[in-house]
């Protein structure tokens, strides 16, 4: 049992809930965090960290030095001393796209015996509009205030996104609750906006569903780039400097992935179903999604009209940074590709196969081995060191000459050099010949 004198719980020690723990005790304050993964919370006492994010080790080991962060398997003996506690647990999607809240619901009855009279339960994790409400009944604590106080944090920039937010947004009907969980952080230097709690909890909603639409509008917009001989990068460097519309989130790409967006649009869709309201603009986003992720895959059909056509993938997980594989556009693309093709994949975070989730490739140990005796290479994150790759010597292993970029990622004038043939998003290919794939919309 580790000792706990502190103020602050986090239940949930994933993305969210470690980097929340180890950042609100690197802001002074005393954190104990609870996992009911035994495993994790056993690696975590040995100061061994499973996620891919810069700081976070340095800062746990520092705070853990200092006796301000400890790690339990079991709320039993913490919350009764906390003043605040956040639930930081997961909110999968149903198949319906509707948000699973079990987790939360579970959380919720654990903690409700153990919460001292005036104490705060705050939900960080992503619920839909009004679950404030579901919480504070299964609670059945007059005494104790639930507080909204989403994450926006990405992951790969996990601990600086903590640190340095654009906004923290606290939402309560009690006041006092939510100036109590904003002093939490004063520590940063970033604007709390406060609300009543359905507010706050929709904030979280609706941002997501807006990077959804605006990712899918920009992979259309790349498609179009294509159909009428118009350069993306271009286009969208201009487009971006709108201040309205911004510079941000508005790469091309093989589709939009990870554990957050897939999950909160299809969600945000399914309320709209719900509600009666039309939120028919975010079901095309996600329909538009999964086009771009099949035209993606389309654009190696010559190849997989050849005999025993062998596929290289470079990059696996959603987006570099990150060695999380969860709603990963790569997982689509390669499982539709794997129909006709042997494919093999390399991606640098990905260092044993997973199974249910990569049993369809073969995972090679570096890039050049992914690479050797392929007809085509398809570059699916934009991890750097694809960038600085050896494409001569790449080019004289494969069998064809295939290069497919879906993140303009890789130097065009070096893959020339090494007489591939590359063919980019919302840019023109790179080899002579009309493409009969990007012929139509
Ligand atoms: N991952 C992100 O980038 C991100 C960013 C913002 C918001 N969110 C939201 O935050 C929430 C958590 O997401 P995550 O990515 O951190 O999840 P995660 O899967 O990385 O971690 C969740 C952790 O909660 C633990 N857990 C599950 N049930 C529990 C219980 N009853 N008691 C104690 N621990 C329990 C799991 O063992 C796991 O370690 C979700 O609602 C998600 O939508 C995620
Ligand atoms: O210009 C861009 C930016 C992103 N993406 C893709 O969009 C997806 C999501 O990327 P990103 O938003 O960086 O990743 P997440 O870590 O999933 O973060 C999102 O989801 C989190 C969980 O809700 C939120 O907290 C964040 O604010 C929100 O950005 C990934 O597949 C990226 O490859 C692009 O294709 N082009």
């Amino acid at each position: 049992m580790e000792r706990y004198s502190g103020a602050v719980v986090v239940i949930g020690a994933g993305y969210v809930g470690l980097t929340s723990a180890v950042c609100l005790a690197e802001l002074g304050h005393r954190v104990a965090c609870v996992d009911i993964d035994e495993g994790r919370i056993a690696r975590l006492r040995e100061n061994r960290v499973d996620l891919l994010e810069p700081r976070l080790a340095e800062l746990l080991h520092r705070n853990r030095r200092r006796g301000r962060l400890s790690f339990h398997t079991e709320p039993t003996f913490v919350v009764p001393a906390a003043d605040d506690v956040f639930v930081c647990v997961p909110t999968p999607g149903r198949p319906d796209g509707s948000t699973d809240l079990s987790a939360v619901d579970a959380v919720t009855r654990r903690v409700s015996g153990l919460l001292r009279p005036g104490a705060r339960l705050v939900v960080k994790s992503t619920v839909p509009p009004g679950t404030h409400r579901r919480v504070a009944a299964l609670l059945g604590r007059a005494d104790v205030a639930v507080v909204s106080n989403p994450e926006f944090l990405r992951e790969g920039t996990a601990v600086a996104d903590f640190l340095e937010p654009d906004r923290i947004v606290v939402g309560a009907d009690d006041p006092t609750a939510a100036a109590m969980v904003a002093r939490l952080y004063d520590g940063i230097d970033a604007e709390v906006l406060r609300t009543d709690a359905t507010s706050a909890e929709t904030v979280k909603f609706a941002a997501n569903g807006f990077l959804a639409v605006k990712l899918a509008y920009v992979n259309s917009i790349a498609e179009l780039c294509e159909h009428v001989g118009a350069d993306v990068a271009d286009v969208l460097g201009a487009v971006g400097r709108d201040p309205r519309i911004g510079a941000a989130h508005l790469r091309p790409g093989p589709g939009w992935g990870g554990p957050c967006l897939p999950k909160d649009a299809r969600a945000l869709a399914a309320l709209g179903a719900g509600t009666g309201c039309d939120l028919s603009l975010v079901d095309a986003a996600v329909a538009v999604n999964a086009h771009h992720q099949r035209r993606v895959a389309g654009l190696l059909d010559d190849v997989l009209a050849a005999g025993e056509p062998r596929v290289a993938v470079l990059g696996l997980t959603f987006k570099a940074g990150t060695n999380d594989l969860r709603d990963s556009p790569a997982l689509p693309i390669t499982t539709l590709l794997a129909r006709h093709a042997k494919v093999s994949a390399y991606d640098p975070a990905i260092t044993a196969a997973v199974p249910g989730v990569t049993d369809h490739l073969k995972l090679a140990s570096d890039a050049e081995s992914a690479v050797a005796g392929s007809d085509a290479v398809l570059l699916l994150t934009d991890w750097p060191e694809f960038a600085r790759l050896p494409w001569r010597r790449l080019a004289r292993s494969m069998r064809g000459d295939l290069v497919v970029d879906t993140r303009n990622h890789l130097a065009a004038d070096r893959l020339a050099d090494a007489g591939l043939r590359l063919r980019r998003l919302g840019r023109a290919p790179l080899f002579p010949e009309p493409l009969a794939a990007s012929a139509t919309c």
